[in-house]
Protein backbone atom coordinates (compact mmCIF):
# COMPACT_ATOMS: atom_id res chain seq x y z
CA UNK A 1 0.00 0.00 0.00
CA UNK A 2 3.15 2.02 -0.43
CA UNK A 3 2.82 3.79 2.79
CA UNK A 4 4.54 7.37 3.47
CA UNK A 5 2.95 8.50 6.55
CA UNK A 6 0.78 8.26 9.54
CA UNK A 7 -0.75 11.09 11.70
CA UNK A 8 -2.82 10.42 15.30
CA UNK A 9 -5.23 13.43 16.05
CA UNK A 10 -6.26 12.63 19.86
CA UNK A 11 -9.46 14.47 19.94
CA UNK A 12 -12.01 15.57 22.77
CA UNK A 13 -15.34 16.31 22.77
CA UNK A 14 -18.23 16.78 25.13
CA UNK A 15 -21.35 14.63 24.87
CA UNK A 16 -24.56 16.60 24.54
CA UNK A 17 -26.45 14.90 27.22
CA UNK A 18 -24.59 12.41 30.02
CA UNK A 19 -24.63 8.50 28.53
CA UNK A 20 -25.34 7.10 31.75
CA UNK A 21 -24.98 2.80 32.40
CA UNK A 22 -24.07 0.80 35.97
CA UNK A 23 -20.64 0.59 34.55
CA UNK A 24 -20.38 4.66 34.95
CA UNK A 25 -21.46 8.23 32.88
CA UNK A 26 -19.88 9.25 29.61
CA UNK A 27 -19.85 13.02 29.51
CA UNK A 28 -17.11 13.47 27.68
CA UNK A 29 -15.57 10.97 24.71
CA UNK A 30 -11.71 11.33 23.69
CA UNK A 31 -11.04 9.35 20.60
CA UNK A 32 -7.98 9.24 18.32
CA UNK A 33 -8.28 9.48 14.11
CA UNK A 34 -6.13 7.80 12.28
CA UNK A 35 -4.92 8.86 9.11
CA UNK A 36 -2.79 7.22 6.40
CA UNK A 37 -1.30 8.77 3.54
CA UNK A 38 0.45 6.95 0.55
CA UNK A 39 3.29 8.19 -1.54
CA UNK A 40 0.86 9.58 -4.25
CA UNK A 41 -0.80 11.75 -1.29
CA UNK A 42 -3.80 9.35 -1.03
CA UNK A 43 -5.37 9.15 2.58
CA UNK A 44 -7.56 6.99 4.43
CA UNK A 45 -9.50 7.32 7.47
CA UNK A 46 -9.73 5.05 10.46
CA UNK A 47 -11.04 5.80 14.33
CA UNK A 48 -9.73 4.20 17.79
CA UNK A 49 -12.39 3.65 20.17
CA UNK A 50 -11.39 2.71 23.05
CA UNK A 51 -12.60 4.85 26.40
CA UNK A 52 -10.52 7.21 28.14
CA UNK A 53 -11.09 4.46 31.07
CA UNK A 54 -11.15 0.53 31.23
CA UNK A 55 -14.57 0.23 32.26
CA UNK A 56 -16.16 -1.61 28.99
CA UNK A 57 -13.53 -3.53 27.53
CA UNK A 58 -9.39 -3.62 28.99
CA UNK A 59 -8.52 -1.18 26.64
CA UNK A 60 -8.12 2.95 27.20
CA UNK A 61 -7.11 5.54 24.63
CA UNK A 62 -3.47 5.77 25.84
CA UNK A 63 -3.32 2.11 25.42
CA UNK A 64 -4.63 2.13 22.19
CA UNK A 65 -1.94 5.12 21.76
CA UNK A 66 0.89 2.97 23.07
CA UNK A 67 0.04 -0.12 20.84
CA UNK A 68 -0.50 2.18 17.88
CA UNK A 69 3.09 4.04 18.03
CA UNK A 70 5.47 1.41 19.59
CA UNK A 71 3.53 -1.99 18.40
CA UNK A 72 1.84 -1.54 15.71
CA UNK A 73 3.58 1.00 13.17
CA UNK A 74 6.52 -0.63 13.91
CA UNK A 75 5.35 -3.51 12.86
CA UNK A 76 4.02 -2.01 9.63
CA UNK A 77 7.58 -0.26 8.57
CA UNK A 78 9.20 -3.94 8.92
CA UNK A 79 6.66 -5.68 7.18
CA UNK A 80 5.04 -3.51 4.37
CA UNK A 81 1.51 -4.74 3.34
CA UNK A 82 -0.17 -4.55 0.09
CA UNK A 83 -3.63 -4.79 1.44
CA UNK A 84 -5.88 -4.53 4.76
CA UNK A 85 -6.42 -7.94 5.16
CA UNK A 86 -2.92 -8.35 5.39
CA UNK A 87 -1.90 -6.15 8.29
CA UNK A 88 -5.38 -7.83 10.15
CA UNK A 89 -3.03 -10.80 9.41
CA UNK A 90 0.42 -9.00 10.46
CA UNK A 91 -1.45 -7.78 13.73
CA UNK A 92 -2.38 -11.55 14.69
CA UNK A 93 1.14 -11.50 16.23
CA UNK A 94 -0.28 -9.28 18.38
CA UNK A 95 -2.78 -9.97 21.83
CA UNK A 96 -6.28 -8.55 21.90
CA UNK A 97 -5.59 -4.63 21.63
CA UNK A 98 -8.30 -4.93 19.61
CA UNK A 99 -9.46 -1.41 19.42
CA UNK A 100 -5.86 -0.21 18.42
CA UNK A 101 -5.60 -2.79 16.19
CA UNK A 102 -8.87 -1.50 14.23
CA UNK A 103 -7.54 2.28 14.46
CA UNK A 104 -5.53 1.74 12.03
CA UNK A 105 -6.39 -2.04 10.21
CA UNK A 106 -9.68 0.43 9.16
CA UNK A 107 -7.93 3.64 8.22
CA UNK A 108 -5.93 1.24 5.43
CA UNK A 109 -9.53 -0.37 4.51
CA UNK A 110 -10.40 3.20 3.80
CA UNK A 111 -7.45 3.69 1.59
CA UNK A 112 -7.71 0.72 -0.14
CA UNK A 113 -11.30 1.55 -1.22
CA UNK A 114 -10.20 5.19 -2.38
CA UNK A 115 -7.33 3.94 -4.40
CA UNK A 116 -9.62 1.13 -6.08
CA UNK A 117 -12.26 4.55 -6.81
CA UNK A 118 -14.28 2.32 -4.37
CA UNK A 119 -16.98 3.07 -2.15
CA UNK A 120 -15.98 1.00 1.10
CA UNK A 121 -19.08 -0.40 1.82
CA UNK A 122 -18.68 -2.14 -1.84
CA UNK A 123 -14.59 -3.20 -1.14
CA UNK A 124 -16.05 -4.92 1.89
CA UNK A 125 -18.96 -6.68 0.13
CA UNK A 126 -22.18 -4.53 0.97
CA UNK A 127 -25.07 -5.03 -0.85
CA UNK A 128 -27.74 -2.48 0.92
CA UNK A 129 -28.10 1.30 0.10
CA UNK A 130 -29.41 2.40 3.16
CA UNK A 131 -28.83 0.69 6.67
CA UNK A 132 -31.32 0.72 9.19
CA UNK A 133 -30.99 3.43 12.25
CA UNK A 134 -31.64 2.44 15.97
CA UNK A 135 -30.88 4.53 18.84
CA UNK A 136 -29.57 3.99 22.67
CA UNK A 137 -31.03 6.11 25.38
CA UNK A 138 -29.17 5.37 28.33
CA UNK A 139 -30.30 7.48 31.30
CA UNK A 140 -31.37 6.48 34.79
CA UNK A 141 -34.41 7.81 35.26
CA UNK A 142 -37.71 6.91 33.45
CA UNK A 143 -38.95 10.51 33.01
CA UNK A 144 -35.88 11.21 30.78
CA UNK A 145 -35.92 7.69 29.14
CA UNK A 146 -39.61 8.82 28.13
CA UNK A 147 -38.49 12.19 27.12
CA UNK A 148 -35.86 10.67 24.78
CA UNK A 149 -38.17 8.04 23.25
CA UNK A 150 -40.41 10.48 22.11
CA UNK A 151 -37.91 12.30 20.38
CA UNK A 152 -36.16 9.62 18.82
CA UNK A 153 -39.68 7.91 17.82
CA UNK A 154 -40.42 11.36 16.13
CA UNK A 155 -36.61 11.29 14.29
CA UNK A 156 -38.23 7.97 12.81
CA UNK A 157 -35.53 5.25 14.77
CA UNK A 158 -36.26 2.03 13.84
CA UNK A 159 -35.84 0.61 17.10
CA UNK A 160 -34.60 1.63 20.73
CA UNK A 161 -32.52 -0.11 22.99
CA UNK A 162 -32.33 0.69 26.59
CA UNK A 163 -29.86 0.10 29.59
CA UNK A 164 -30.99 -2.48 32.01
CA UNK A 165 -29.60 -3.69 35.40
CA UNK A 166 -31.04 -4.87 38.32
CA UNK A 167 -32.25 -1.47 39.54
CA UNK A 168 -33.78 -0.24 36.67
CA UNK A 169 -35.52 -2.91 34.86
CA UNK A 170 -38.97 -4.95 35.20
CA UNK A 171 -41.10 -1.87 35.98
CA UNK A 172 -38.45 0.67 33.98
CA UNK A 173 -39.20 -1.27 30.97
CA UNK A 174 -42.91 -2.19 31.52
CA UNK A 175 -43.73 1.93 31.59
CA UNK A 176 -42.03 2.22 28.60
CA UNK A 177 -43.81 -1.16 26.82
CA UNK A 178 -46.88 0.75 28.35
CA UNK A 179 -46.36 4.04 26.47
CA UNK A 180 -45.35 2.33 23.25
CA UNK A 181 -46.98 -1.06 22.80
CA UNK A 182 -45.89 -1.57 19.27
CA UNK A 183 -42.18 0.02 19.60
CA UNK A 184 -39.42 -2.51 18.63
CA UNK A 185 -37.18 -2.10 22.34
CA UNK A 186 -33.97 -4.01 22.89
CA UNK A 187 -32.43 -4.01 26.28
CA UNK A 188 -28.47 -3.39 26.86
CA UNK A 189 -27.04 -5.33 30.31
CA UNK A 190 -23.68 -4.90 30.50
CA UNK A 191 -23.07 -7.92 32.20
CA UNK A 192 -25.29 -6.48 35.14
CA UNK A 193 -26.80 -9.98 35.94
CA UNK A 194 -25.76 -13.57 36.89
CA UNK A 195 -28.04 -17.06 36.92
CA UNK A 196 -29.18 -15.91 40.16
CA UNK A 197 -31.14 -13.16 38.36
CA UNK A 198 -32.83 -16.28 36.68
CA UNK A 199 -36.48 -14.71 37.62
CA UNK A 200 -35.61 -11.37 37.20
CA UNK A 201 -34.45 -11.68 33.40
CA UNK A 202 -37.49 -14.26 33.05
CA UNK A 203 -39.96 -11.70 33.96
CA UNK A 204 -38.97 -9.37 31.13
CA UNK A 205 -40.20 -12.44 28.74
CA UNK A 206 -43.33 -10.52 28.82
CA UNK A 207 -42.32 -7.55 27.27
CA UNK A 208 -41.53 -8.19 24.33
CA UNK A 209 -38.02 -7.35 23.91
CA UNK A 210 -36.17 -7.75 20.54
CA UNK A 211 -33.39 -9.06 22.82
CA UNK A 212 -31.23 -8.75 25.99
CA UNK A 213 -27.91 -7.88 25.02
CA UNK A 214 -25.22 -9.18 27.27
CA UNK A 215 -26.95 -9.88 30.50
CA UNK A 216 -23.90 -12.06 32.09
CA UNK A 217 -20.33 -11.39 32.28
CA UNK A 218 -18.29 -11.13 28.81
CA UNK A 219 -16.29 -14.86 29.96
CA UNK A 220 -19.73 -16.49 30.78
CA UNK A 221 -20.12 -18.36 27.73
CA UNK A 222 -21.58 -21.42 29.05
CA UNK A 223 -23.55 -19.36 31.36
CA UNK A 224 -25.52 -17.75 28.70
CA UNK A 225 -26.27 -20.94 27.04
CA UNK A 226 -27.80 -22.15 29.87
CA UNK A 227 -29.77 -18.51 30.18
CA UNK A 228 -31.06 -18.70 26.88
CA UNK A 229 -32.84 -22.14 27.10
CA UNK A 230 -34.57 -20.32 30.17
CA UNK A 231 -35.41 -17.57 28.27
CA UNK A 232 -38.10 -16.55 25.65
CA UNK A 233 -36.77 -13.44 24.87
CA UNK A 234 -33.09 -13.59 22.33
CA UNK A 235 -29.83 -13.20 23.56
CA UNK A 236 -27.27 -10.86 22.21
CA UNK A 237 -23.86 -10.98 22.44
CA UNK A 238 -21.73 -7.79 22.65
CA UNK A 239 -18.47 -8.21 24.94
CA UNK A 240 -18.48 -12.07 24.97
CA UNK A 241 -17.59 -11.82 21.13
CA UNK A 242 -13.79 -10.33 20.96
CA UNK A 243 -13.13 -12.58 17.77
CA UNK A 244 -14.26 -15.11 15.05
CA UNK A 245 -13.55 -17.80 17.42
CA UNK A 246 -15.62 -16.41 20.48
CA UNK A 247 -18.79 -15.68 17.98
CA UNK A 248 -18.19 -19.76 16.59
CA UNK A 249 -18.38 -20.59 19.84
CA UNK A 250 -21.51 -19.01 21.25
CA UNK A 251 -23.72 -20.10 17.88
CA UNK A 252 -22.09 -23.72 17.94
CA UNK A 253 -23.18 -23.59 22.32
CA UNK A 254 -26.15 -21.83 21.40
CA UNK A 255 -25.12 -18.89 24.21
CA UNK A 256 -26.69 -16.38 21.85
CA UNK A 257 -29.70 -16.29 18.71
CA UNK A 258 -28.02 -12.29 17.76
CA UNK A 259 -24.47 -10.92 17.89
CA UNK A 260 -23.71 -7.24 18.11
CA UNK A 261 -20.57 -6.99 15.89
CA UNK A 262 -18.61 -3.82 16.71
CA UNK A 263 -15.27 -3.30 14.11
CA UNK A 264 -13.21 -1.96 16.95
CA UNK A 265 -14.19 -5.05 19.89
CA UNK A 266 -13.30 -7.40 17.04
CA UNK A 267 -9.69 -5.81 15.60
CA UNK A 268 -11.34 -4.14 12.21
CA UNK A 269 -13.52 -4.99 9.29
CA UNK A 270 -11.74 -8.07 7.99
CA UNK A 271 -12.37 -10.10 11.64
CA UNK A 272 -16.04 -8.16 11.39
CA UNK A 273 -16.57 -9.61 7.98
CA UNK A 274 -15.40 -12.90 8.88
CA UNK A 275 -17.86 -13.16 11.67
CA UNK A 276 -20.74 -11.52 9.46
CA UNK A 277 -19.97 -14.66 6.82
CA UNK A 278 -20.20 -17.18 9.59
CA UNK A 279 -23.50 -15.97 11.22
CA UNK A 280 -25.41 -15.28 7.45
CA UNK A 281 -24.07 -18.74 6.58
CA UNK A 282 -25.66 -19.99 10.16
CA UNK A 283 -28.89 -18.22 9.91
CA UNK A 284 -27.80 -16.01 12.98
CA UNK A 285 -28.91 -12.32 12.34
CA UNK A 286 -26.42 -9.77 13.21
CA UNK A 287 -26.79 -5.53 13.90
CA UNK A 288 -24.11 -3.26 14.10
CA UNK A 289 -23.16 -1.52 17.56
CA UNK A 290 -22.09 1.40 18.79
CA UNK A 291 -19.38 2.84 20.57
CA UNK A 292 -20.47 6.28 20.97
CA UNK A 293 -17.37 7.55 18.79
CA UNK A 294 -16.71 10.08 16.10
CA UNK A 295 -17.99 10.10 12.69
CA UNK A 296 -15.28 8.55 11.23
CA UNK A 297 -15.78 4.94 12.84
CA UNK A 298 -19.93 5.47 12.37
CA UNK A 299 -18.85 5.97 8.46
CA UNK A 300 -16.72 2.19 9.24
CA UNK A 301 -20.40 1.14 10.35
CA UNK A 302 -22.19 2.31 7.66
CA UNK A 303 -20.03 0.05 5.60
CA UNK A 304 -20.41 -2.64 7.62
CA UNK A 305 -23.77 -2.77 8.23
CA UNK A 306 -24.30 -2.50 4.14
CA UNK A 307 -23.69 -6.27 4.53
CA UNK A 308 -26.59 -8.91 3.96
CA UNK A 309 -26.78 -10.25 7.04
CA UNK A 310 -27.14 -7.03 9.09
CA UNK A 311 -31.16 -7.44 9.11
CA UNK A 312 -31.69 -5.56 12.54
CA UNK A 313 -31.39 -2.23 12.96
CA UNK A 314 -28.54 -1.25 14.61
CA UNK A 315 -26.85 1.65 16.97
CA UNK A 316 -26.10 3.78 13.41
CA UNK A 317 -27.50 7.18 15.15
CA UNK A 318 -26.98 10.31 13.39
CA UNK A 319 -23.64 12.69 14.30
CA UNK A 320 -26.45 14.81 16.46
CA UNK A 321 -27.56 12.11 18.80
CA UNK A 322 -23.92 12.42 20.50
CA UNK A 323 -22.29 15.76 18.94
CA UNK A 324 -23.29 19.51 18.69
CA UNK A 325 -20.84 19.25 15.91
CA UNK A 326 -19.06 15.94 14.61
CA UNK A 327 -15.58 16.17 12.49
CA UNK A 328 -17.16 15.02 9.34
CA UNK A 329 -18.80 16.72 6.82
CA UNK A 330 -21.50 15.96 5.84
CA UNK A 331 -22.64 14.57 9.06
CA UNK A 332 -24.42 11.64 9.26
CA UNK A 333 -28.62 12.12 9.29
CA UNK A 334 -31.15 9.77 9.60
CA UNK A 335 -34.11 9.93 7.70
CA UNK A 336 -37.42 7.47 7.51
CA UNK A 337 -35.31 5.49 10.12
CA UNK A 338 -32.55 4.75 7.25
CA UNK A 339 -28.90 6.80 6.88
CA UNK A 340 -27.66 6.55 3.01
CA UNK A 341 -24.37 4.22 2.14
CA UNK A 342 -21.93 6.79 0.58
CA UNK A 343 -21.77 6.01 -3.30
CA UNK A 344 -18.36 8.03 -2.95
CA UNK A 345 -14.93 6.05 -3.14
CA UNK A 346 -13.86 4.72 0.61
CA UNK A 347 -16.09 6.08 3.58
CA UNK A 348 -17.62 8.32 1.70
CA UNK A 349 -17.28 11.61 4.26
CA UNK A 350 -14.44 13.76 4.54
CA UNK A 351 -13.27 15.67 7.96
CA UNK A 352 -14.26 19.05 8.81
CA UNK A 353 -10.46 20.06 9.14
CA UNK A 354 -11.77 23.18 11.27
CA UNK A 355 -14.03 21.02 13.62
CA UNK A 356 -11.23 18.28 14.03
CA UNK A 357 -8.27 21.19 14.61
CA UNK A 358 -10.80 23.03 17.79
CA UNK A 359 -10.63 19.15 19.20
CA UNK A 360 -7.50 18.45 18.90
CA UNK A 361 -5.34 17.88 21.85
CA UNK A 362 -1.93 15.98 20.75
CA UNK A 363 -1.00 14.87 17.36
CA UNK A 364 1.48 12.63 16.77
CA UNK A 365 3.24 11.66 13.50
CA UNK A 366 4.95 8.69 11.55
CA UNK A 367 7.01 8.83 8.50
CA UNK A 368 6.77 5.23 7.38
O1 LIG B 1 -22.77 4.44 19.94
C1 LIG B 1 -23.97 4.25 20.22
O2 LIG B 1 -24.88 4.75 19.59
C2 LIG B 1 -24.35 3.40 21.40
C3 LIG B 1 -23.17 2.92 22.16
C4 LIG B 1 -23.56 1.92 23.19
O3 LIG B 1 -24.71 1.62 23.42
C5 LIG B 1 -22.51 1.30 23.94
C6 LIG B 1 -21.21 1.66 23.76
C7 LIG B 1 -20.22 1.17 24.65
C8 LIG B 1 -20.57 0.47 25.75
C9 LIG B 1 -21.97 0.32 26.12
O4 LIG B 1 -22.43 1.32 26.97
C10 LIG B 1 -22.91 0.28 24.94
C11 LIG B 1 -22.96 -1.13 24.43
O5 LIG B 1 -22.63 -2.01 25.22
O6 LIG B 1 -23.37 -1.39 23.29
MG1 LIG C 1 -23.73 -3.55 24.40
Amino acid sequence: MNLALIELFIIEMPLKSPFITHLGTVRDREGIIVKVTDNDGVSGMGEGVAFSTPWYTEETVKTSIHMISDVLIPLLKKHPVNHPEEAAALFQSVRRNNMAKAAIETALWDLYAKKKGQPLSKAIGGTREVVASGVVVAVDSIKNALKQIEEYVAEGYQRIKVKINPQQDYEFLAEIRKCYPDLPIMADANSAYTLRDLDRLKALDELNLMMIEQPLSPNDIIQHAALQKELQTPICLDESIVNFEDARNAVELGSCKVINIKVGRVGGLTEAKRIHDYCFQHNIPVWCGGMIEFGISRAHNIALASMPGFSIPGDISSSSRFWEEDIIAPEITVENGVTQVPTSPGIGFKINEKRLKETTTATIDFQL
